[in-house]
């Protein structure tokens, strides 16, 4: 089986590090036949994956974060064919931590090698396909505030900026929520909608989530004093927030519908969308093969 490695020069902490000589050294004591490609921009990891897949490679590793991850994966479930592949070289690797895929170099591409396979399923909120988590209120903002100081201060300044003027900014969100029958008028803080267990860099936001389950798990915060978000946001590290069990609850659906009648931030495994109305979470009824 030929194997393409799809090579994110611009993510995370490692981006200065040549992984040319980290695959070469495995792979060259295999029979697989490789390729390695670099990325040059947005959405590209998607274009040279289904380019990869019509030439006959049977294995696509996304060597990057969770961005360059879903890139290729989206290019794969487009195609129906393929096995995804991860080297995790972002900043939050977070499918990499719920899939227990090593962060080391070296180790993860030992796994590729010996290409033990896991079917997962794929998210998919207003079309788009997400691993990990999707989201909307507090957190989605986060997300979007970030990304505004990511252009000229580096990444955990960044973050950190991105909280504090959420902080200011944030207000709470009237919204309908619509699973299983049920109707709900809520005020949130935030809802999470995840597949997989981490986001964020390692937030257990739904600890209990599990990637295979064809279920997705929810977790509602319902709005608070914002005094209080000091205590409940940092337990969502360990996953311990379900203890504020006046505020948080969790549910497992199959599929979620929200309805916002003002614009309101979509966080999609990253990627943020604004959006108003009608707001559908669901699961793909294709899986994905996943080395694990
Ligand atoms: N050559 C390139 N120049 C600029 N951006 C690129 C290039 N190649 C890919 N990208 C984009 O870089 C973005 C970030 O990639 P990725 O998410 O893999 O890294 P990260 O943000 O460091 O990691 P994480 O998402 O785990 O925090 C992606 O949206 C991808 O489309």
């Amino acid at each position: 089986m030929k194997i393409a490695f799809i090579v994110n020069p611009i993510a995370g902490k490692n981006r200065k590090k040549d992984i040319t000589p980290f695959i070469k050294s495995e792979l060259d004591k295999t029979n697989y036949e490789y390729t390695i490609i670099y990325t040059k921009g947005i959405n590209h990891a998607s274009v040279i994956t289904k380019e990869y897949i019509d030439k006959k490679y049977g294995i696509i590793v996304a060597v990057g974060g969770d961005g360059t991850v879903r890139e290729v994966a989206s290019g794969i479930s487009y195609k129906n064919k393929g096995i995804l592949g991860i080297i995790p070289m972002g900043t939050g690797n977070d499918l990499a931590r719920t899939l227990n895929i090593p962060l080391d170099i070296k180790e993860s591409i030992k796994r590729i090698v010996k290409r033990k396979i896991k079917e997962i399923n794929i998210g998919i909120s207003q079309d788009n396909i997400f691993l990990n988590v999707a989201s909307i209120g507090f957190d989605a903002e986060i997300v979007e505030n970030t990304k505004v100081f990511k252009g000229f201060l580096k990444g955990k300044v960044a973050y950190t900026m991105g909280i504090l003027r959420t902080l200011f900014t944030f207000k709470s969100k009237n919204i309908k929520i619509e699973y299983d029958g049920i109707k709900r008028d809520e005020n949130i803080l935030l809802v999470a909608v995840a597949n997989g267990r981490f986001y964020g860099g390692g937030m257990k936001i739904c600890p209990k989530a599990d990637i295979t389950d064809n279920q997705l798990d929810v977790c509602i915060i319902k709005n608070i004093a914002k005094f209080k978000l000091l205590f409940l946001f940092p337990s969502v590290y360990n996953g311990k927030h379900g203890k504020y069990d006046k505020y948080v609850e969790f549910i497992r659906v199959s599929s979620l519908k929200i309805y916002s009648k003002n614009e309101i931030v979509l966080n999609v495994d990253g990627d943020i969308l604004k959006t108003n109305g009608l707001i559908d979470f669901n699961l793909d009824i294709k899986k994905l093969n996943i080395i694990v």
